[in-house]
């Protein structure tokens, strides 16, 4: 058996065209969703994925604001810009990218922007409220890997979900938003014992650790939702942390490495962005 390919680009290109008629819902009653992009410093991967937030934004109709910092900004002075962001009526959503250099802590960061301009979903209310299963901003890439999974046509509810990674960007939340889904959830990292064999029970697995070819098909069960989360550069080639050849023989649908998660992450976050200006429109 041959594994069927979630394709994230396909379902971000579908769900933008949603997306679209939403801003122009919004500017019919006379809001412009906008959202604010911090990045600071010169990660060349980085300025990638501000540039296309920025594309993403122009192609439906959000209002984009890209502020370029200096590698040497200190904290306070990245904390200002913040503040003033919080109290911009034309701004709904305030990203800074990340990671940010040394001299800037990101969770003082994540704590100064308003939780109801947190399209990141980072913030600690924003966390804490999807920890009790209140309304709040859900991250962008568990939330595009939420929608991977739907798009299969396969229920979550009493699946078996194996999260492999517990950053807080990627695996605490997907684990918890899968919990919230009704799958029984094992979150695996890398003091995990017996990793390979609690990996084969999973019937949907998401891997996040960053690391190349970490699964093969020896960690996949028959039939089972892998979802590749890893973007790795090796010979200057984008790859996950999923064997992707020798996955595809024993999983039942499959992410690519480029082409799945990742455009979700920015679909996700022009979502959020049309969030925040309808909830501050109705209140
Ligand atoms: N403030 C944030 N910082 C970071 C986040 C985030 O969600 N918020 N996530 C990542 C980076 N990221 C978005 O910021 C991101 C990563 C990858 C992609 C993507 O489209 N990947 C493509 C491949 C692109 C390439 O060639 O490099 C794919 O997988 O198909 C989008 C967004 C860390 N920082
Ligand atoms: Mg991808």
């Amino acid at each position: 058996m041959e594994a069927k390919i979630i394709d994230g680009k396909d379902l971000s290109n579908r769900l933008r065209e949603d997306i679209k008629s939403r801003v122009e819902k919004l500017k019919q009653n006379g809001i412009i969703p906008g959202l604010a992009v911090i990045l600071v410093g010169n990660d060349p991967a980085s300025a990638v994925y501000v540039r296309n937030k920025e594309r993403a934004c122009n192609g439906v109709g959000i209002y984009s604001r890209v502020i370029k910092l200096d590698e040497n900004t200190s904290q306070e002075a990245l904390l200002e810009y913040i503040y003033r962001l919080n109290v911009d009526e034309t701004i709904h959503g305030i990203l800074v990218q990340l990671p940010l250099p040394p001299q800037i802590d990101p969770n003082a960061v994540i704590n100064a922007i308003d939780p109801a301009k947190d399209v990141d979903g980072f913030h600690p209310v924003n966390m804490g409220r999807l920890v009790i299963g209140e309304e709040c901003f859900e991250p962008c890439t568990p939330k595009g890997i939420i929608r991977l999974i739907q798009e299969t046509g396969q229920p979550i509810a009493g699946k078996h979900a194996v999260v492999i990674g517990r950053s807080n960007i990627v695996g605490k939340p997907v684990a918890l938003m899968l919990l919230r889904h009704n799958a029984t959830v094992t979150l695996c990292h890398s003091k995990t014992a017996n990793l390979r064999e609690i990996a084969r029970q999973a019937d949907i697995l998401v891997v996040a650790v960053g690391r190349p070819n970490l699964v093969d098909s020896s960690f996949i069960k028959q039939g089972a939702i892998v979802i590749d989360v890893g973007i790795n550069r090796v010979d200057d080639k984008l790859v996950g942390d999923v064997n992707f050849q020798d996955a595809c023989h024993v999983a039942g649908w499959i992410t690519p490495v480029p082409g799945g998660v990742g455009p979700m992450t920015i679909t996700m976050l022009l979502e959020n962005t049309v969030l925040a200006a309808e909830r501050k429109w109705v209140g």
